[in-house]
């Protein structure tokens, strides 16, 4: 049928495969039984979930972008149909009111009656719509109240799954982090949320912000994902799998191409050495050459050990993971971010209450500091770790030297408990991060108490356009070489090198190989990023030569107007223009 739907593509090359749709499992739905008085409530909580599922369904339905898939207006109008029907929004209702039972519960038993009728009918066509019911009764739980899809085991996962979600959240991503599949695609995300950073990270093929995926996917059908163009297709015919069969085949021969530079030094073609290192996320991330020659670890986001879990990982759990990563990395610089928690990486234990604006919160460094004992325990434990290695700490989230300072004494105050408890540390180095407009404004401050600025670039953009990374509403105003973002990182770079304080980029600039020329134009030299990009990046450092692109890239940074920096970028990259 060829159903062609567009996203954001997150990289990883091209799946095919059948969909394994993330959906609420029903298996496990609790049952308990009411008392009579609880019943008209109960009932009640059934007929909202039913109002607010017509809702946001006549809502989907009244917004179909004009380029959307025909068939997407024919599904939801059967959903629409479905959810009328009385089997769906009438009898669930009788059967709390007659069993006593749980909205959930009642809902569960009539999908399940449901499902085995049209697994009962012999026509092919027909049978299908059991599909269409499910999706309908999970939009049902999902709008009664605190239901959350749940997420399936990762042993139920066959190699050849895509997952389908509507969004997978950074705990989600860690959670899968170690089962096999091929793709996953969701239908919201922005292209540098930690979704799709994480999704990068397993280098899949995925695309996100597809907004209609599970509207249009069935359980088990044919799809492809391609992440480099953004584009899913569902249920291929036989011409268009021909097709990406060959360009999957191309794809592999490229990536292998790719691996033959991966003991070679990163030097550009004047002899200037870069720096490629890692962006990790957990301890595992550094086993047996997964960091495909990275010279060491750029960046460790600490928070995913924190995520996943019930409680605080405690002092010793935590100087596991990190000496775990030193030793690995034996005398390779390892850079662990103290924990960036808050916004999109909440753990379950964490209760702040919710934000009006999570981003501009209580997040990464405040967070630290507004809660002194938890971060000490990190502190510590980095500390102890920071015998097995070469340890340097970095500070997330600074808005302004009083932070740093702030961090720093409890940083100091970590040592002096260590020192009276006769516990061993080393010396490490700290970094301040710059990824607040504020914070690159003032970098020249920050040097006097720092060995190492990193700037990241993911939250740079975001608080300086004031774009929401994940929201996939804005990511088209998303723009790394937004004149104003280029200013702020310049600024960075040019202040650490006068300072003689050496700066890094850690966010997924680093890891673009179309933004690697202007970023080394622009002076930098470090460039810290997942595995998965750092080959193509060492590739294009490989075929750069400084003096190429230093007049090109003084052009962009003279100019505000966006389509003569668009021509400018397209020139850097023509490799005769550069190399
Ligand atoms: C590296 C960064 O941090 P995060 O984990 O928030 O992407 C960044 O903001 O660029």
């Amino acid at each position: 049928m060829n159903i062609v739907l567009h996203g954001v593509a997150i990289g990883g090359g091209i799946a095919i495969g059948r969909a394994h749709l993330i959906s609420r499992s029903m298996d496990d739905v609790a049952h308990y039984t009411l008392d009579e008085e609880e019943v008209p409530a109960e009932v009640a909580r059934f007929d909202e979930a039913i109002r607010a599922t017509r809702k946001e369904l006549e809502t989907l339905w009244g917004s179909i972008p004009e380029n959307a898939p025909a068939e997407l207006g024919a599904f939801l109008s059967l959903h629409i149909m479905l959810l009328g029907d009385v089997t769906i929004s009438r009898e669930p209702r009788e059967l709390i009111e007659t069993q006593h039972c749980n909205a959930e519960w009642a809902l569960k038993l009539q999908c399940d009656a449901l499902v085995s009728q049209f697994d009962a009918i012999e026509e092919g066509y027909l049978r299908e719509r059991k599909h269409d019911v499910l999706q309908v009764v999970e939009r049902i739980f999902n709008n009664l109240d605190g239901h959350t899809p749940q997420l399936p085991s990762p042993d139920d996962l066959v190699e050849d799954a895509i997952l389908v979600a509507h969004d997978l959240s950074p705990a989600d991503m860690v959670y899968f982090k170690e089962s096999n599949f091929a793709a996953f695609i969701t239908d919201v995300g922005g292209a540098t949320s930690h979704t799709a950073i994480l999704g990068r990270s397993l280098d899949l093929p995925s695309v996100i912000a597809l907004h209609h995926s599970r509207e249009l996917i069935r359980e088990e059908e044919l799809v492809i994902v391609d992440g480099q163009q953004g584009v899913v297709i569902i249920d291929p015919d036989e011409v268009v799998l021909a097709e990406y069969r060959r360009r999957l085949r191309a794809w592999r021969d490229a990536r292998r191409k790719l691996s033959q530079i991966r003991k070679s030094s990163a030097l550009t073609l004047d002899g200037t050495p870069i720096e490629l290192l890692a962006n990790i996320e957990l301890p595992d991330d550094v086993d047996g050459g997964k960091l495909l020659g990275a010279v060491g670890v750029g960046l460790f986001r600490s928070e995913f050990l924190f995520l996943g879990r019930d409680t605080l990982p405690t002092e010793d759990e935590q100087y596991e993971a990190y000496r775990a990563v030193l030793t690995a990395m034996k005398d390779k610089p390892v850079t662990i971010r103290t924990m960036d928690l808050g916004a999109d990486k909440n753990p379950r234990w964490l209760n702040h209450g919710s934000a009006e604006n999570p981003a501009l919160g209580l997040t990464g460094i405040r967070l630290c500091l507004a809660e002194p004992l938890m971060f000490r325990v990190q502190l510590r434990a980095l500390l102890r770790a920071s015998v097995h290695g070469k340890l340097r700490i970095l500070f997330p989230m600074l808005n302004s030297l009083g932070e740093l300072r702030q961090s720093i004494a409890q940083l100091d105050y970590a040592r002096e408990e260590l020192s009276d408890e006769g516990i061993a540390y080393a010396d490490v180095e700290v970094g301040a991060m710059i990824e607040i407009p504020s914070a690159a404004l003032v970098a020249g401050s920050l040097l006097k108490y720092v060995d190492f600025l990193s700037i990241g670039t993911n939250d740079l953009i975001q608080y300086t356009l004031a774009i929401d990374r994940n929201d996939d509403a804005v990511s088209h105003l998303y723009d790394p070489v937004h004149p104003a973002v280029l200013k702020l990182i310049l600024h960075t770079i040019k202040t650490g090198a006068k300072g003689g304080v050496p700066v890094s980029v850690c966010g997924e600039m680093a890891g673009d190989p179309r933004l690697t020329r202007l970023l080394l134009g622009m002076g930098l030299r470090k460039f810290s990023m997942h595995p998965a990009s750092l080959l193509a990046v060492k590739q294009r450092v490989l075929t750069t030569h400084l003096d190429a692109v230093a007049p090109i890239v003084a052009r962009m940074l003279r100019t505000e107007d966006p389509d003569r920096i668009a021509d400018l970028l397209e020139q850097l990259n023509r490799d005769d223009e550069s190399s």
